[in-house]
């Protein structure tokens, strides 16, 4: 049988902790399924090579069969090369106390240069993925730096926070996790994001008809999904790795398939959807067609309480774009 051609997937911080945690998954058919090959551009800064040979040298001896290649490299032009895929997790993780909007100056600037480089050497339908934070203002600036790559292929990544809010809904409801649908986390990936309690459903019922304490779902649920990244640092010393790389598997295979029922959370670039503002990336419900293209869904309700947390996210995601547009010279 004739065996398709491979995607050719670019990881920046390939070295990293996500990194580690991603790279085996695409590797092994996780991430584009069983029957479809792939090849691998791995990218790091120069500190990052030495390991990077050695994550390579890890793939090499898992000898999985998709893998028809693997690139090493710190030179953006070599590294997107011809990519389908860009999954742009290279970047400085917050420490503790930190929050993530305070990497935008350190992480800013890289994404001008990667988002450069994209433009001019990876496919024009390569489709972006960002999760280094500040993802949603860095997936912006890559964006606004690649004007030859159409916007909607730029995506930066609240599935982490879909799957953590999908958890916390589960435990409290007492059911498996696949029972809780159709919930969106709306705004930016940062603690002001809000996980829409009102419109998800469990076991195909409302959720607050399930979960019935409001004062929970408000003051408990959406402040933990919220900080849960600060939490996980907080006990583990280190940012989240293996969840957020399961999170970017989720994401790519989201946007690859039909989706069946509901929708998933996606940052997209607004076009005013829901009274977004249009121009920021943010997180919204995404829908993708048969033929693999994506929307957003329309004609979610949303309650005075619900409109008024959106907003506020979105508020905080037009303060970051005037923040790092200023730092880096760029206009909206
Ligand atoms: N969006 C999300 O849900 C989400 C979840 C978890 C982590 N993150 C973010 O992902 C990023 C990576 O996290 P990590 O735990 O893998 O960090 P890490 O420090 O373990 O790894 C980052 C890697 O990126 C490399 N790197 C740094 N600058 C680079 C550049 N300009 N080009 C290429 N590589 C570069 C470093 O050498 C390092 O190997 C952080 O910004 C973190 O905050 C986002
Ligand atoms: O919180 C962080 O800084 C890392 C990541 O964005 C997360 O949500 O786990």
């Amino acid at each position: 049988m004739k065996k398709n051609p491979p995607i050719r997937v670019a990881v920046t911080g390939a070295a990293g902790n996500i990194g580690y945690a991603l790279l085996f998954r695409i590797a092994s058919g996780q991430m584009f399924g069983p029957d479809q090959p792939v090849a691998l551009n791995l990218i790091e800064i120069e500190p990052g090579m030495d390991a990077l040979k050695g994550v390579a040298m890890e793939l090499d001896d898992c000898a999985f069969p998709l893998l028809t290649e693997v690139v090493q490299t710190s030179d953006l032009s070599e590294g997107f090369k011809d990519v389908d895929w860009a999954l742009l997790v290279g970047s400085v993780p917050r420490k503790q106390g930190m929050e993530r909007a305070d990497l935008l100056g350190i992480n800013g600037k890289v994404f001008v240069g990667q988002g450069k480089a994209i433009n001019d050497h990876a496919k024009k339908s390569v489709r972006v993925v960002v999760v280094g934070n500040p993802c949603n203002t860095n997936c912006l600036i890559a964006m606004k730096s690649a004007p030859d790559i159409p916007d909607e292929q730029f995506f930066a990544m609240t599935r982490l926070d879909e799957n953590r809010a999908k958890t916390q809904l589960a435990q409290k409801a007492g059911v498996p996790v696949q029972e809780v649908t159709e919930l969106c986390v709306w705004g930016n990936h940062s603690p002001t994001m809000f996980p829409d309690f009102y419109n998800t459903k469990i076991s195909r019922q409302k959720a607050t008809d399930v979960i019935t304490d409001e004062d929970w779902l408000k003051n408990t649920f959406v402040p933990t999904v919220g900080k849960r990244g600060a939490a996980i640092i907080a006990a583990r010393g280190a940012s989240s790795a293996a969840s957020a790389a399961n999170a970017v598997v989720d994401t790519v295979c989201d946007l690859n398939t039909p989706t069946r029922g509901g929708f998933h959370s996606v940052c997209v670039l607004s076009k005013g959807e829901y009274d977004t503002p249009a121009g920021i990336i943010t997180s919204l419900p995404i829908k993708v067609d048969a033929v693999g293209n994506w929307r957003v869904v329309e004609g979610i309700q949303l309650n005075d309480y619900a409109k008024a947390q959106i907003k506020a996210s979105n508020d905080e995601l037009l303060e970051e774009r005037k923040v790092a547009f200023g730092q880096l010279g760029l206009s909206v």
